[in-house]
């Protein structure tokens, strides 16, 4: 078994099927994108994964193990979903990296310290922590979004459509960030050639028939 693995996963909405037999495997270490048209059913799978929504089959493991109600938590502390939706949260930037150190899985890493080299390399000036979250563009929130995530100390992510919002420049770095460790394992839905040109597999959801 992969480090994530997907057996038969079958979703549908309003007796519309989304995802059908679907079957994934992932091992530690993999960087897999997943591309396909609009609306077919990429985000619901992360949504699946992470626990936020029903599926009508099928299982899902973590590191062998069937995840159900009683451990999805174990796949919360493990994950880093990046959603598409970057309206995450209001207060300042300071406090929403504070708020990761706080939590107790990240206590004992040294992440903070990599904060600022985050920043430098994701080209956001250190005066940004001090702005509103709410108040910044577009493509500062998906790199403050990001930050966070790399910040929290985990190693699997689950990145959704992250680099929409940024220019060619700053798609190529983020990619680059996930690339360079060997040790992080990343699942990431995009249609940015930057991700594609680096996977080590692509997982096209266009030619799936539900
Ligand atoms: N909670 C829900 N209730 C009903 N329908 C839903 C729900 N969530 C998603 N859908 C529908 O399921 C389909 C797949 O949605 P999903 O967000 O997974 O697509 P996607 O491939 O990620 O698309 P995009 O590239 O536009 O983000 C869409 O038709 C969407 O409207």
């Amino acid at each position: 078994m992969g480090l994530l693995d997907i057996q038969n996963l079958s979703v549908s909405y309003d007796g519309k099927s989304i995802l059908s037999d679907f079957n994934f495997s992932i091992l530690k270490g993999e960087k897999i994108l997943i591309k396909g048209n609009s609306g077919i059913g990429k985000s619901t799978l992360f949504r699946m994964i992470m626990g936020f929504g029903k599926y009508n089959s099928g299982e899902i493991y973590l590191e062998g193990v069937p995840v159900d109600a009683d451990n999805i938590w174990d796949i919360r502390k493990k994950v880093a979903y990046v959603s598409q939706d970057t309206d995450i949260a209001e207060g300042k930037v300071s406090d929403l990296i504070d708020e990761v150190f706080s939590f107790k899985a990240n206590r004992n890493n040294n992440g903070k310290s990599d904060l600022e080299k985050l920043l430098n390399r994701l080209s956001l000036s250190p005066d940004l922590v001090n702005k509103e979250y709410m108040k910044l563009s577009g493509g500062e929130k998906q790199r403050v979004v990001l930050v966070l995530a790399l910040l929290s100390g985990k190693d699997i992510f689950l990145l959704d459509e992250v680099t929409s919002e940024l220019d060619t420049g700053l798609k190529q770095k983020v990619v680059d960030i996930f690339f360079d460790n060997p040790q992080w394992t990343v699942l990431a839905i995009s249609h940015d050639r930057e991700w594609e040109t680096k996977a080590m597999k692509v997982i096209d959801f266009s030619g799936r028939v539900n």
